[in-house]
């Protein structure tokens, strides 16, 4: 069956304005014979990703001059599509082989050295956590300018908590490097990334592997508390460290106090943490509802 997108109409004295209300359309078709414009295109409609078309038949022939023209502009499209699908791919790629070389190798390292392995996490996995989370950032952009159909907020919030964690609260306190708290944070961080990141290559062809879909979509109700609980947890621990060794503290002026501690900072952010838990979750939920029930619809 040939399904419709919805086209939206407006007109000027010689000028009409289409728009095809399709999203991530690829293998986009338009021709423009005498008096008939004919669409065809695969993307994200109102029966989810489909084949769309449709052909319209105008009261008089297009001029021809404008038929060349509306090819040209759809080149360069294509031309931006492919360009952009390729730097999505190769950026999900790299996050996915360094989340799926942290998750193996403290696997391995677990089955090979039981409880110990908990207390050296932070020396054998930190630097490629760094590196991943550091490049995370990129998902700002991506969201910020379009990229990707994402909230900016939301993953703002992902991915600055996550670098406050890994870069403030476990790296610049040694004293925190061997608690096994880093291992359960790192743990929960690469559990969901090593399925997020292949769901998200897949996507960039058009492609989706039900179970991979459905994990992606499932696996953040348990770990997504858990994630921010053992994160509360690096945050309360460190907080006694901050004090006492007075690491990030103000300085006030002698007549006011000596110093105002960075575990103020902490307490604020424990608090925030619990915000963008609830935001995150909230939004994550919409995502898995939009995504299931338009899933419903097409099997429909
Ligand atoms: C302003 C300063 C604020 C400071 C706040 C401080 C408070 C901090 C609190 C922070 C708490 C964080 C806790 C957290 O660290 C704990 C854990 O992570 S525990 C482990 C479990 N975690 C998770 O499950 C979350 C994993 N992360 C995410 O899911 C994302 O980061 C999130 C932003 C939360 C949601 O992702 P998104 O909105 O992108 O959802 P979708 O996956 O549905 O994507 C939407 C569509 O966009 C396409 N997309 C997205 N990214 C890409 C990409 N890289 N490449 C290709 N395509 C992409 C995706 O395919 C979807 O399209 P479609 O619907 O067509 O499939």
């Amino acid at each position: 069956m040939t399904l419709t997108p919805l086209v939206y109409w407006a007109q000027r004295h010689e000028e009409i304005y289409l728009r095809v209300e399709l999203t991530d359309a690829q293998n986009i078709a338009v021709c423009v014979q005498e008096n008939i414009l004919r669409f065809r295109a695969q993307g994200h409609g109102a029966k989810g990703q489909n084949e769309y078309e449709f052909s319209l038949e105008f009261f008089l022939p297009v001029k021809p001059e404008e038929r060349r023209r509306l090819k040209a502009s759809r080149h360069k499209e294509e031309g931006f599509v492919s360009l952009k699908t390729g730097y999505l791919f190769v950026y999900n790629l790299v996050q996915f082989l360094g989340f799926s070389w942290i998750f193996v190798n403290m696997t391995v390292r677990l089955f090979i050295f039981g409880k110990d392995s908990l207390y050296d996490t932070f020396h054998t996995i930190s630097d490629v956590m760094f590196f991943c989370q550091l490049l995370a950032a990129v998902e700002v952009l991506n969201a910020a300018f379009g990229f990707v159909k994402t909230g900016v907020f939301p993953t703002l919030i992902q991915v600055s908590g996550r670098n406050f964690i890994i870069f403030v609260v476990f790296g610049s306190l040694e004293e925190m490097h061997r608690q096994p708290v880093v291992f359960f944070v790192f743990y929960l961080w690469s559990a969901i990334e090593i399925v997020r990141y292949p769901y998200y290559m897949l996507g960039c062809f058009n492609t989706e592997w039900k179970t991979l879909t459905w994990l992606r979509y499932t696996m953040w109700i348990p770990l997504y508390p858990l994630g921010v609980l053992a994160e509360a947890v690096a945050v309360i621990q460190s907080i006694h460290i901050f004090d006492e060794t007075k690491l990030f503290s103000i300085p006030l002026p002698k007549n006011i106090g000596t110093s105002i501690s960075f575990s103020y900072i902490l307490h604020i952010y424990l608090v925030l943490m619990f915000l963008g838990l609830f935001i995150n979750v909230r939004h994550l939920y919409k995502q898995r509802k939009r995504r299931f029930r338009t899933k419903k619809r097409k099997a429909n």
